[in-house]
Formats: C-alpha cells, structure tokens, sequence
C-alpha cells in the first residue's frame, strides 16, 4: 500500500493556481524529493497534506486515510519540518523539542528520553540548556528538525530545510535525513536545489506552476530528455584530418574543436568512447583531460520548461 496517494489535488488563491490537478504518490521507506522554482507550488502542497490548509478539489490520502476526514488520526504519525523556522527564541533548545513533543501527548519521563535523543540526533545534545537566540542559522535548523522528530513520526515532510544556511550545515541536514531514512522513516523533501535532491531522493517530484511536470528516479528523468551525449577532451594539438576522422567513428554526431578542447556529442546509446581514445593514441595526441558532460536534473527542468530552476 501506498503511504501517501494524491489524485489531481487542486488549490487556488484567488487567481492564482498554485495547484493543478497533482497526482502523487509515496511508498514506504522512500525519500521522495518535490523539486521545484520559488512559486512552483511546494510549500502549498505539504501544507495541504499536513492538514494546515485545505485542498478546493482532489484526494488525498496518508497510511490510506482520507485527510479531509481523519487528519486527527494521520497526524501523530508525521512530522513536519517547515519552510520558515518555528521555533520559540525564549525557551531553550531542550524546552523547545519538549513543548513540540507535548503537542503529540509525549510527557514525563518519556519526554525527557524523547527530547534529548531528538536533540543528539541533530547533535545538539551538548547545546539543551542554551536558548536558539545564541544559535547559528545552521543550529536553528538543526533544532527546527529535532522538534519534527521526537514524538517517532513514521513520515516526515521537510520544506526546504537547508534555505539560507552553510555548506556545512547543509551538509549535516541531508546527513541526517539519510540517517532518518536508514532508522525507517520516509521523507518528503521540497527543495529548488537539484543538487540535494539528486543526493539524497530516490524518487523524484519536479513540479512547474503547480502541476508534477515529470516524475522518476534521476535516470528515468534524464533519458527523458536526453537523446546524446557529450565529451570533452582537451589535447595538446591536433589537425582539421583528425577532426575529420573522429567525425567518422560511430555515433558520433557532431565535433568541435576550440581552445585546444575537442567537443564530441554522441548517440546516448552508442559507446564509443573507447574507439575514440584509440584513435587519439595511435595518432600519438597528448591527451590533457577528459570530461563527460553528464545531464542532471537541471538539464531536466531546462529542457522542459526553457526556464533554470534557480535565477542565481
Ligand atoms: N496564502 C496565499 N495567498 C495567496 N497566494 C498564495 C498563498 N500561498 C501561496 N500562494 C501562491 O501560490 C503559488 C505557490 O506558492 P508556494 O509557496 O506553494 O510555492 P513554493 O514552491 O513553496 O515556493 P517557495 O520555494 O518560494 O516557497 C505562488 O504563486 C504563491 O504566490
């Protein structure tokens, strides 16, 4: 059974459709990347299915049940980590988990055991006693998670958790929902980083003015658009005959050859590379260096959609 299972879940605000007939859907024990533009429509979509706001038209349902009807009984299972930081400046770290933690009825002793295995989780353990105010904008993150994970939710939804913050602590989140993920939780992760989501999403969402313009794991979504491939071999010197005589090897579509770089585009399905390296040799070519220029998501939500995922 599906975890989670939408079917054309519609939303708009006034004018604006920042929901177009979304189908989606979530096995157990995937992590699953909704990766979209400012706008797209992300944040929209986890607060509807966390039952923050409400859908106009649709299904949708979580562990197989309606959210329109039994949002009590889904809600102790998930967690939600949101967008904007919420988290209370005034209360310690410790204070902080602790009170997210009573929301699900988590109190007494099994909150204290709950909170401070939250806080190690996120490595924030030996940081309990001090208010966020002192925090990094790293930390805050981190702490923002630990709220989301005390009560054991089975899902959890993370909206862009890793805006505004160091590589490093970046690094730390997509560590630690690696980590999630491997202790058995599924996750939904939103980003308009493609580069995280090709890190750590099985499975993913890419989502354009509100509608999921395609879907599937980074190969799946890559040959959508991809029909060659293109290498990049820089060499000391070689003649317009040479160039001639790569043009001829199989597969090969097209040359170039500027700076002392030769660019070579192939059909993706043609493995020539070997034929061509050959043929460099026995031409006794220097080879410099070899680059494959490998398509990634970006490429993707391109060559869909002529827009770049992000401006900078
Ligand atoms: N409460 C609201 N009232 C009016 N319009 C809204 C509201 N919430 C979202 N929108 C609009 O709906 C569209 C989708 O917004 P949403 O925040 O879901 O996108 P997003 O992909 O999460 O973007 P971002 O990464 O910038 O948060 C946008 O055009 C946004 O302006």
């Amino acid at each position: 059974m599906a975890m989670i299972e939408v079917k054309g879940l519609i939303k708009k605000f006034k004018d604006v459709t920042a929901l177009d007939c979304v189908d989606f859907s979530v096995k157990e024990g995937e992590i699953i990347g909704l990766l979209g533009p400012n706008g797209a429509g992300k944040s929209t979509f986890i607060n509807i299915l966390c039952g923050l706001i409400s859908s106009d038209k649709g299904e949708a349902k979580i562990f197989g049940k309606d959210i329109n009807k039994e949002i009590r009984k889904i809600k102790g299972d998930i967690g939600v980590v949101p967008q904007d930081i919420a988290i209370y400046g005034d209360l310690t770290a410790y204070e902080n988990v602790k009170f997210f933690a009573s929301l699900y009825g988590i109190r007494g002793k099994k909150a204290h055991e709950c909170v401070m295995e939250a806080l190690k989780f996120v490595e924030l353990d030996d940081k309990a006693k001090l208010k966020p105010s002192t925090f990094s904008g790293g930390m805050k993150r981190r702490l923002n998670i630990a709220c989301a994970i005390a009560h054991s939710p089975k899902l959890i939804f993370m909206d862009e958790p890793t805006v505004g913050i160091d590589p490093q602590s970046r690094n730390h989140i997509l560590q630690s929902v690696k980590k999630l993920n491997e202790n058995g939780v599924t996750v939904v992760y939103t980003s308009h980083y493609m580069e995280e989501v090709e890190e750590i999403c099985e499975r993913v969402f890419i989502l354009d003015q509100g509608k999921v313009i395609a879907q599937g794991n980074k190969e799946e979504l890559t040959a959508l658009v991809t029909e060659y491939k293109e290498m990049n071999i820089a060499v000391g010197f070689i003649n317009e005959e040479d160039i001639k005589d790569i043009e001829n090897i199989k597969g090969v579509e097209n040359v170039k050859f500027n700076d002392n770089v030769i660019s070579i585009t192939s059909e993706k399905d043609k493995d020539n590379m070997n034929e061509i390296l050959d043929y460099l040799r026995v031409k006794e070519i220097e080879i410099r260096s070899i680059q494959m220029n490998v398509p990634n998501l970006e490429t993707v939500f391109l060559s869909l959609t002529g827009r770049k995922l992000r401006d900078d």
